[in-house]
This record gives structure tokens, C-alpha cells and sequence, in this order.
């Protein structure tokens, strides 16, 4: 998993470590970086270092200091260096000092000429703020910024993004790449913030040892290749778990055939359909043992309950039979609904029973109100309120355990945003579940597969949900690097 730190994080280290090394010391460090990263850009787009022009636009804070000392470093590869100061008065003053003594030259960025500057350079510098910033850039900035053409490098955090949050409530950076220091920052992973940090750069500097314990944390490939529940020689039908799904009606059985093909596909483990599309999941999936009742159904290990089930009384009694059986359950959909409108549902359910919610924003907004600008936050706080794992969808899905654990699921592109991926989604948690997972690292995981299925399956034009369920095998496969 890689980690994510917070703003705080970053400074406690950095204090930590001030004992030892000074201050100066790691914003050289960030600075050389940011210079090597702006060469490999500089030689990307102009195929040459020596001769090209690179802007540097210099906030009031340490973050414009690191640009300015990456801009002297450049001056020493041949580059022509603009400083284009944002708050001349308050520029870092050993940066400043550095970068004239290197010879860059350096304009307030108010005066006219500024933005003639930015436009004619080939690579522009973004230390204009970092891990210090609130709210979207400020007018000068954002004026600054939309005469640049060329492709832009963040220094830490790309400008107007949320530290915090990703989030970006007016003029922003778009950057090409960024280069951050100690570790990821939750900008760079959340919300619109992933699209603006572009490819995201993480150096040492010497802060990571001290970071900590990450305040999130991103599923990456070689989770999935390690964790994934595959067939071993001993294995059999029934010991990768049996999953129990209950899902779809007479008014929704497509909702019961999309949860059972991502379960069928997912695991090994054995799949139990119980409800009233039984006939339809057997035409579509044979190997699929189907009852008309999840009274009827026989053991599983775990259910996933809720799509298609509808919000009404035979929905409801679905729901309580799934909550009474004691297994690790995952709650889609219309039984989300039912537990935000019959709050004494929560009681059929033992306090022992794992459970994993999987709201989309309005069924968020259903069980505990509106989703907040710290998307986070508010998921931290749902999974601690119903002691459950609570799974935010969107292209960021956001997934926290009751304990405050919290994984962060980005998908590349939006071509699951289409009817019944949801379904998928829940049937791939289902089998994770009922192969024996922790429920955060099951969400997590099956979050993660999702997300690389609809990218396969896509692959640039728009697909339904049987084609994202399709994807899995391959997305398996890519992720044991078997493809
Ligand atoms: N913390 C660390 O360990 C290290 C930090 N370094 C650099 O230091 C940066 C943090 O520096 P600072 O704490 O001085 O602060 P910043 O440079 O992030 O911000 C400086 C000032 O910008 C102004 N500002 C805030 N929001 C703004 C907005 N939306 N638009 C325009 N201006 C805004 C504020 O007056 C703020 O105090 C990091 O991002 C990183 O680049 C590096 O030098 C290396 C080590
Ligand atoms: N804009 C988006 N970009 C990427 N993924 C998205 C986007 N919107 C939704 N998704 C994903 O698609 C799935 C949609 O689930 P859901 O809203 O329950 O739809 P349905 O009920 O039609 O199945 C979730 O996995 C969610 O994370
Ligand atoms: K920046």
C-alpha cells in the first residue's frame, strides 16, 4: 500500500528532524528535485536543456523559496530563469538571494510584461503555494496563470488544490507532473486533485522515516496480486467461501445477474442466489446454486444484500433474514435505503456481524446527511456511527473501517459512472468477504479490481455494466501480472 500524509504529518517530521538538519538543508534537498524533474520535462518537450526559458511562479512561503533554489540550479544547466514574484516583498529571502546570485532574473508579478514572461516560457515552475494553502488561487495568480501555455511543474502541491480535501473551488494549477517531498498528501490522491497534480513525484528528502503511521492509504497493484483469493492445490468449491447474494425482484432481476457474475467471476468460492429472480440467474449463470428464499439457501459465508430488492415490505424482510445470519454482509443499494428509513433494522443485526455499506452520495445522504467537502472525514465518521466499514462511491472511492483506517480508491477514468457497475461492485465485495478478507481490505481491494475493470473494458468508449462484470477475469490477471 502506499501511504498518505497530512499537512500536520509533514510539518511534525519536518520538526522532528530539524534537530538534526537544517532547515536550509531540505529545501536544497526539494529544490535539486525540482530541478532534475524540470530538466526530464524541459528534454520531454524541447528535446534540450541548455537555452530553454523556464518561469517560476513564487508564492509568499517556503514553497516559492523551493523554486527559487530550483531555478539557480537550472541557471547553472543553461536555462533562462524568470522569477515572476506574487508577493515581492515577502519572497523567500535566502531563495531570492540564491537564485540572482545564479543569475535569474526576477520581476513583480504584477507588472505588465509578467505575463508575457509566462507565455513565452517552455516549462513553467508552480511555487506559488504548497502545503500552507486555503482556498483557490488568489485574482493576481489565477491572472498569472492563464497566460501559460506551456506545461506546468508543482512543486509540492499544485497551486489552488486543497491540501487536505483535493478539493478546487475556483483557478487552480493543472499540472504536468509534481514533485512532492516525504510522502504523498491527500491532495494529491482526492477528489479533483489527482487530475491537477498530474504524475505525481514522491522524494525522500530524509522526512519519510519520520512521517508516522499514513492517515490513508492507496491500493496498489501488488496488493491485489498478494491478497487476492486464487484456487491453491488444496483447495476446493467450498473453502474460498461461499457467497450468498440477495439481490434483485420481478421488477429488477438484471440487478440480481450483475451482483452474482462479478461473484462467480471474483473468487472460486461457491455462489447461492436467493430471491425472485432465481430462474434468471440460473439462465445466465448455471454454476450458480439458486433458491426462491435466503431462508431456503443453505450456508454461506457471506451475503450481499440490496440491489434491485426494492424499498418496500418483501425488501425489508430480505434484509432482516440477510442481518440475522450472523456473516459478514455487504449492504447495497435499496437496503441502504431501508436501514436510512427503518432505523430499527439495525437491530436485527448481531454486534459481532462484519458489515461493509456501499452508499453512492445520495444514499450517503440518506443514512447520516450530505456528503461534506472533506469527503474523508465524513466517511470516518459514518464507519465509527454504525461500527461498519462504510464505502463512498465516485471516481474517488473513499473506504474507512470503524477504527479510522482509510484506503483511497482513484479511478483513472469515469467509464464506470454507468447503471448496475454498483451491482458489480457489491458482488466482488461479497466474494472477497466470503473468502475469509478483513471487510476494509475486501472493500478496499474489490474498490481497486472495479475500477482497473472498467478501464479495461472501456479502453476509450463508454460500456455497460456486463462489460465492466466481463473485465474482471482480465483485471485479475493484470494484477497478477499474467496478461
Ligand atoms: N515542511 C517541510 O518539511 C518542507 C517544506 N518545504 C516547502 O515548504 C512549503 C510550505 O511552506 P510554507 O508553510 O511557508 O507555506 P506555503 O509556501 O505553502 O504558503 C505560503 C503563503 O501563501 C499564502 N497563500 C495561502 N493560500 C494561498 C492561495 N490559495 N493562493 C495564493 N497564496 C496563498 C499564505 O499567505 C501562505 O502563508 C511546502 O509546500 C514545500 O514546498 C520544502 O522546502 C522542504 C521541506
Ligand atoms: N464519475 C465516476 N468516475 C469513476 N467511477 C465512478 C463515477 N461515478 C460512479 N463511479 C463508480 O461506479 C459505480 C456506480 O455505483 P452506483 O452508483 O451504485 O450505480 P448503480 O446503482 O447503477 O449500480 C461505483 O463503483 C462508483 O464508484
Ligand atoms: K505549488
Amino acid at each position: 500500500m502506499r501511504g498518505v500524509w497530512t499537512a500536520d504529518q509533514v510539518r511534525a517530521a519536518e520538526k522532528q528532524l530539524a534537530e538534526r538538519v537544517p532547515e536550509t538543508t531540505l529545501m536544497y534537498r526539494a529544490a535539486f528535485g525540482v530541478a532534475i524533474a524540470a530538466t526530464e520535462l524541459l528534454r520531454e518537450h524541447r528535446g534540450r536543456v541548455s537555452g530553454t526559458r523556464v518561469a517560476l511562479l513564487v508564492g509568499a512561503g517556503n514553497n516559492g523559496g523551493d523554486a527559487l533554489w530550483a531555478g539557480a540550479f537550472l541557471r547553472e544547466r543553461g536555462v533562462r530563469v524568470d522569477a515572476l514574484l506574487l508577493a515581492p516583498d515577502r519572497a523567500h529571502p535566502a531563495g531570492l538571494a540564491a537564485f540572482r546570485a545564479a543569475g535569474g532574473s526576477a520581476l513583480d508579478a504584477s507588472t505588465t510584461t509578467a505575463g508575457s514572461v509566462a507565455a513565452r516560457a517552455d516549462l513553467v515552475i508552480d511555487g506559488i503555494v504548497g502545503l500552507s494553502a486555503h482556498g483557490p488561487l488568489r485574482p493576481s495568480a489565477a491572472a498569472l496563470l492563464e497566460h501559460v501555455t506551456a506545461p506546468i511543474l508543482a512543486v509540492d502541491l499544485p497551486s489552488g488544490v486543497d491540501p487536505a480535501t483535493g478539493e478546487v473551488t475556483g483557478a487552480a494549477v493543472s499540472a504536468a507532473r509534481t514533485v512532492t517531498f516525504g510522502g504523498l498528501k491527500p491532495g494529491h490522491v482526492l477528489g479533483a486533485g489527482a487530475d491537477h497534480s498530474g504524475h505525481v513525484e514522491v522524494l525522500d528528502i530524509g522526512l519519510t522515516a519520520a512521517l508516522g503511521e499514513p492517515d490513508l492509504s492507496l491500493v496498489d497493484a501488488s496488493d491485489l496480486a498478494r491478497a487476492w483469493p486464487v484456487p491453491g492445490p488444496d483447495d476446493d468449491k467450498y473453502s474460498q467461501g461461499v457467497v450468498g447474494v440477495a439481490a434483485g425482484s420481478a421488477v429488477y432481476p438484471g440487478a440480481a445477474v450483475l451482483v452474482t457474475s462479478a461473484a462467480v467471476r471474483a473468487t472460486s468460492g461457491m455462489v447461492r442466489y436467493a430471491g425472485p429472480a432465481a430462474d434468471v440467474v440460473r439462465d445466465h449463470w448455471p454454476e450458480a446454486i439458486v433458491t426462491g428464499t435466503v431462508a431456503d439457501a443453505g450456508r454461506v459465508q457471506s451475503w450481499t444484500v440490496g440491489p434491485g430488492i426494492g424499498t418496500g415490505d418483501s425488501g425489508r424482510d430480505v434484509l432482516r433474514q440477510v442481518l440475522r445470519a450472523g456473516v459478514p454482509t455487504c449492504v447495497d443499494a435499496d437496503a441502504i435505503t431501508l436501514l436510512a428509513q427503518n432505523e430499527n433494522l439495525w437491530d436485527e443485526r448481531d454486534p459481532d456481524t462484519p458489515l461493509v455499506l456501499t452508499p453512492h452520495a445520495g444514499e450517503f445522504a440518506r443514512l447520516v446527511g450530505p456528503v461534506r467537502a472533506d469527503r474523508v472525514a465524513s466517511v470516518r465518521r459514518a464507519a465509527a456511527t454504525f461500527d461498519a466499514v462504510v464505502l463512498l462511491k465516485g471516481k474517488t472511492t473513499v473506504i474507512a473501517a470503524p477504527d479510522g483506517r482509510v484506503l483511497v480508491d482513484q479511478a483513472r477514468g469515469s467509464w464506470a459512472a454507468t447503471a448496475g457497475s454498483g451491482d458489480v461492485l457489491s458482488g466482488l465485495i461479497g466474494a472477497l468477504l466470503a473468502s475469509g478478507l478483513d471487510p476494509w481490505l475486501a472493500a478496499g481491494y474489490a474498490a481497486a479490481m472495479h475500477s482497473s475493470a472498467a478501464e479495461l473494458a472501456a479502453r476509450g468508449a463508454p460500456i455497460g455494466a456486463s462489460a465492466l462484470s466481463a473485465a474482471i477475469p482480465a483485471a485479475i490477471r493484470r494484477a497478477r501480472r499474467l496478461d
